[in-house]
């Protein structure tokens, strides 16, 4: 186990999982494409502290609660999602990923880690938002890695509930997405509140957290058809 002061003090169970959830991802990416980062110090850091990272957020902790419902979009590997279903374990947790064997590794890790608070998705987010099981539905959206901000608000949007909160992980270069995430925003009745900054720990560089909130339920024309989003962002 890697030394580094958490965002929040984790109990001993809670690193243990995440220590098998580290050995689950390095073992499964021998067979099958999840990360391009599997030394163990910078597992650590940029997966597991980086998912993390939101809880210092003050805009997170005002919404987290027994029962906070969370949808994690494009989670590939269980990143923020699963980090933050390990630490978050009364609240409930989807991950949604348009690729079926990532889910299956998720499948995997839920089992191995005994995690309750957790359920998959395999579908595009833009036809997941279309189900009145998912659309609207969520206290909390969070994304990372997944497109710049103007597409993502779009794919992110539609599961919140008004007053719900979007955390959208992106790396330094945020200032140039900022404009064009405003305008994306205003269109589906979002609003950008905060952009919060931190440092990985060990050095290993600077990260943002993009806060939105649902002002009122999105447009119904909104998202669009499944690659609209990406091909003609907001
Ligand atoms: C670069 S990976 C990032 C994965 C993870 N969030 C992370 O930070 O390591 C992007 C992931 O988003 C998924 N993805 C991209 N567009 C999506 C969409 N419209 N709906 C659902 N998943 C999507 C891809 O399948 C992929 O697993």
């Amino acid at each position: 186990m890697v030394d580094i002061q958490w965002p929040r003090v984790l109990t001993e169970e809670q690193l243990l999982q995440l220590d098998r959830y580290r050995s689950l991802l390095v073992d499964w990416n021998e067979r099958m494409n999840l990360t391009a980062i599997t030394e163990e110090e910078e597992v650590y850091v940029k997966h597991f502290y980086d998912s993390l990272a939101v809880l210092t957020v003050s805009q997170w902790q005002e919404v987290a609660k027994t029962g906070t419902r969370v949808i994690d979009v494009g989670t590939g590997a269980g990143f923020p999602g699963i980090p933050l279903a390990i630490v978050e374990s009364n609240m409930e947790f989807v991950l949604c990923d348009a690729l079926q064997k990532r889910i299956t590794f998720l499948q995997a890790v839920k089992d191995e880690l005994g995690l309750q608070n957790v359920t998959f998705v395999h579908a595009r987010s833009e036809d997941l938002a279309r189900n009145p099981a998912y659309r609207g539905q969520f206290d909390i959206v969070v994304s990372r890695a997944v497109a710049r901000l103007n597409i993502l608000m779009e794919l992110m949007c539609p599961f919140l509930r008004p007053g719900g909160r979007g955390f959208s992980y992106k790396g330094p270069g945020f200032d140039d997405e900022r404009k064009d995430g405003e305008r994306a925003a205003a269109k589906l009745r979002a609003k950008l509140m905060d952009a919060h900054t931190y440092l990985l720990p060990k050095s290993m560089g600077s990260r943002t957290i993009v806060v939105f909130e649902q002002s009122a339920p999105v447009p119904e024309t909104y998202p669009r058809k499944a690659g609209v989003p990406q091909r003609k962002p907001l």
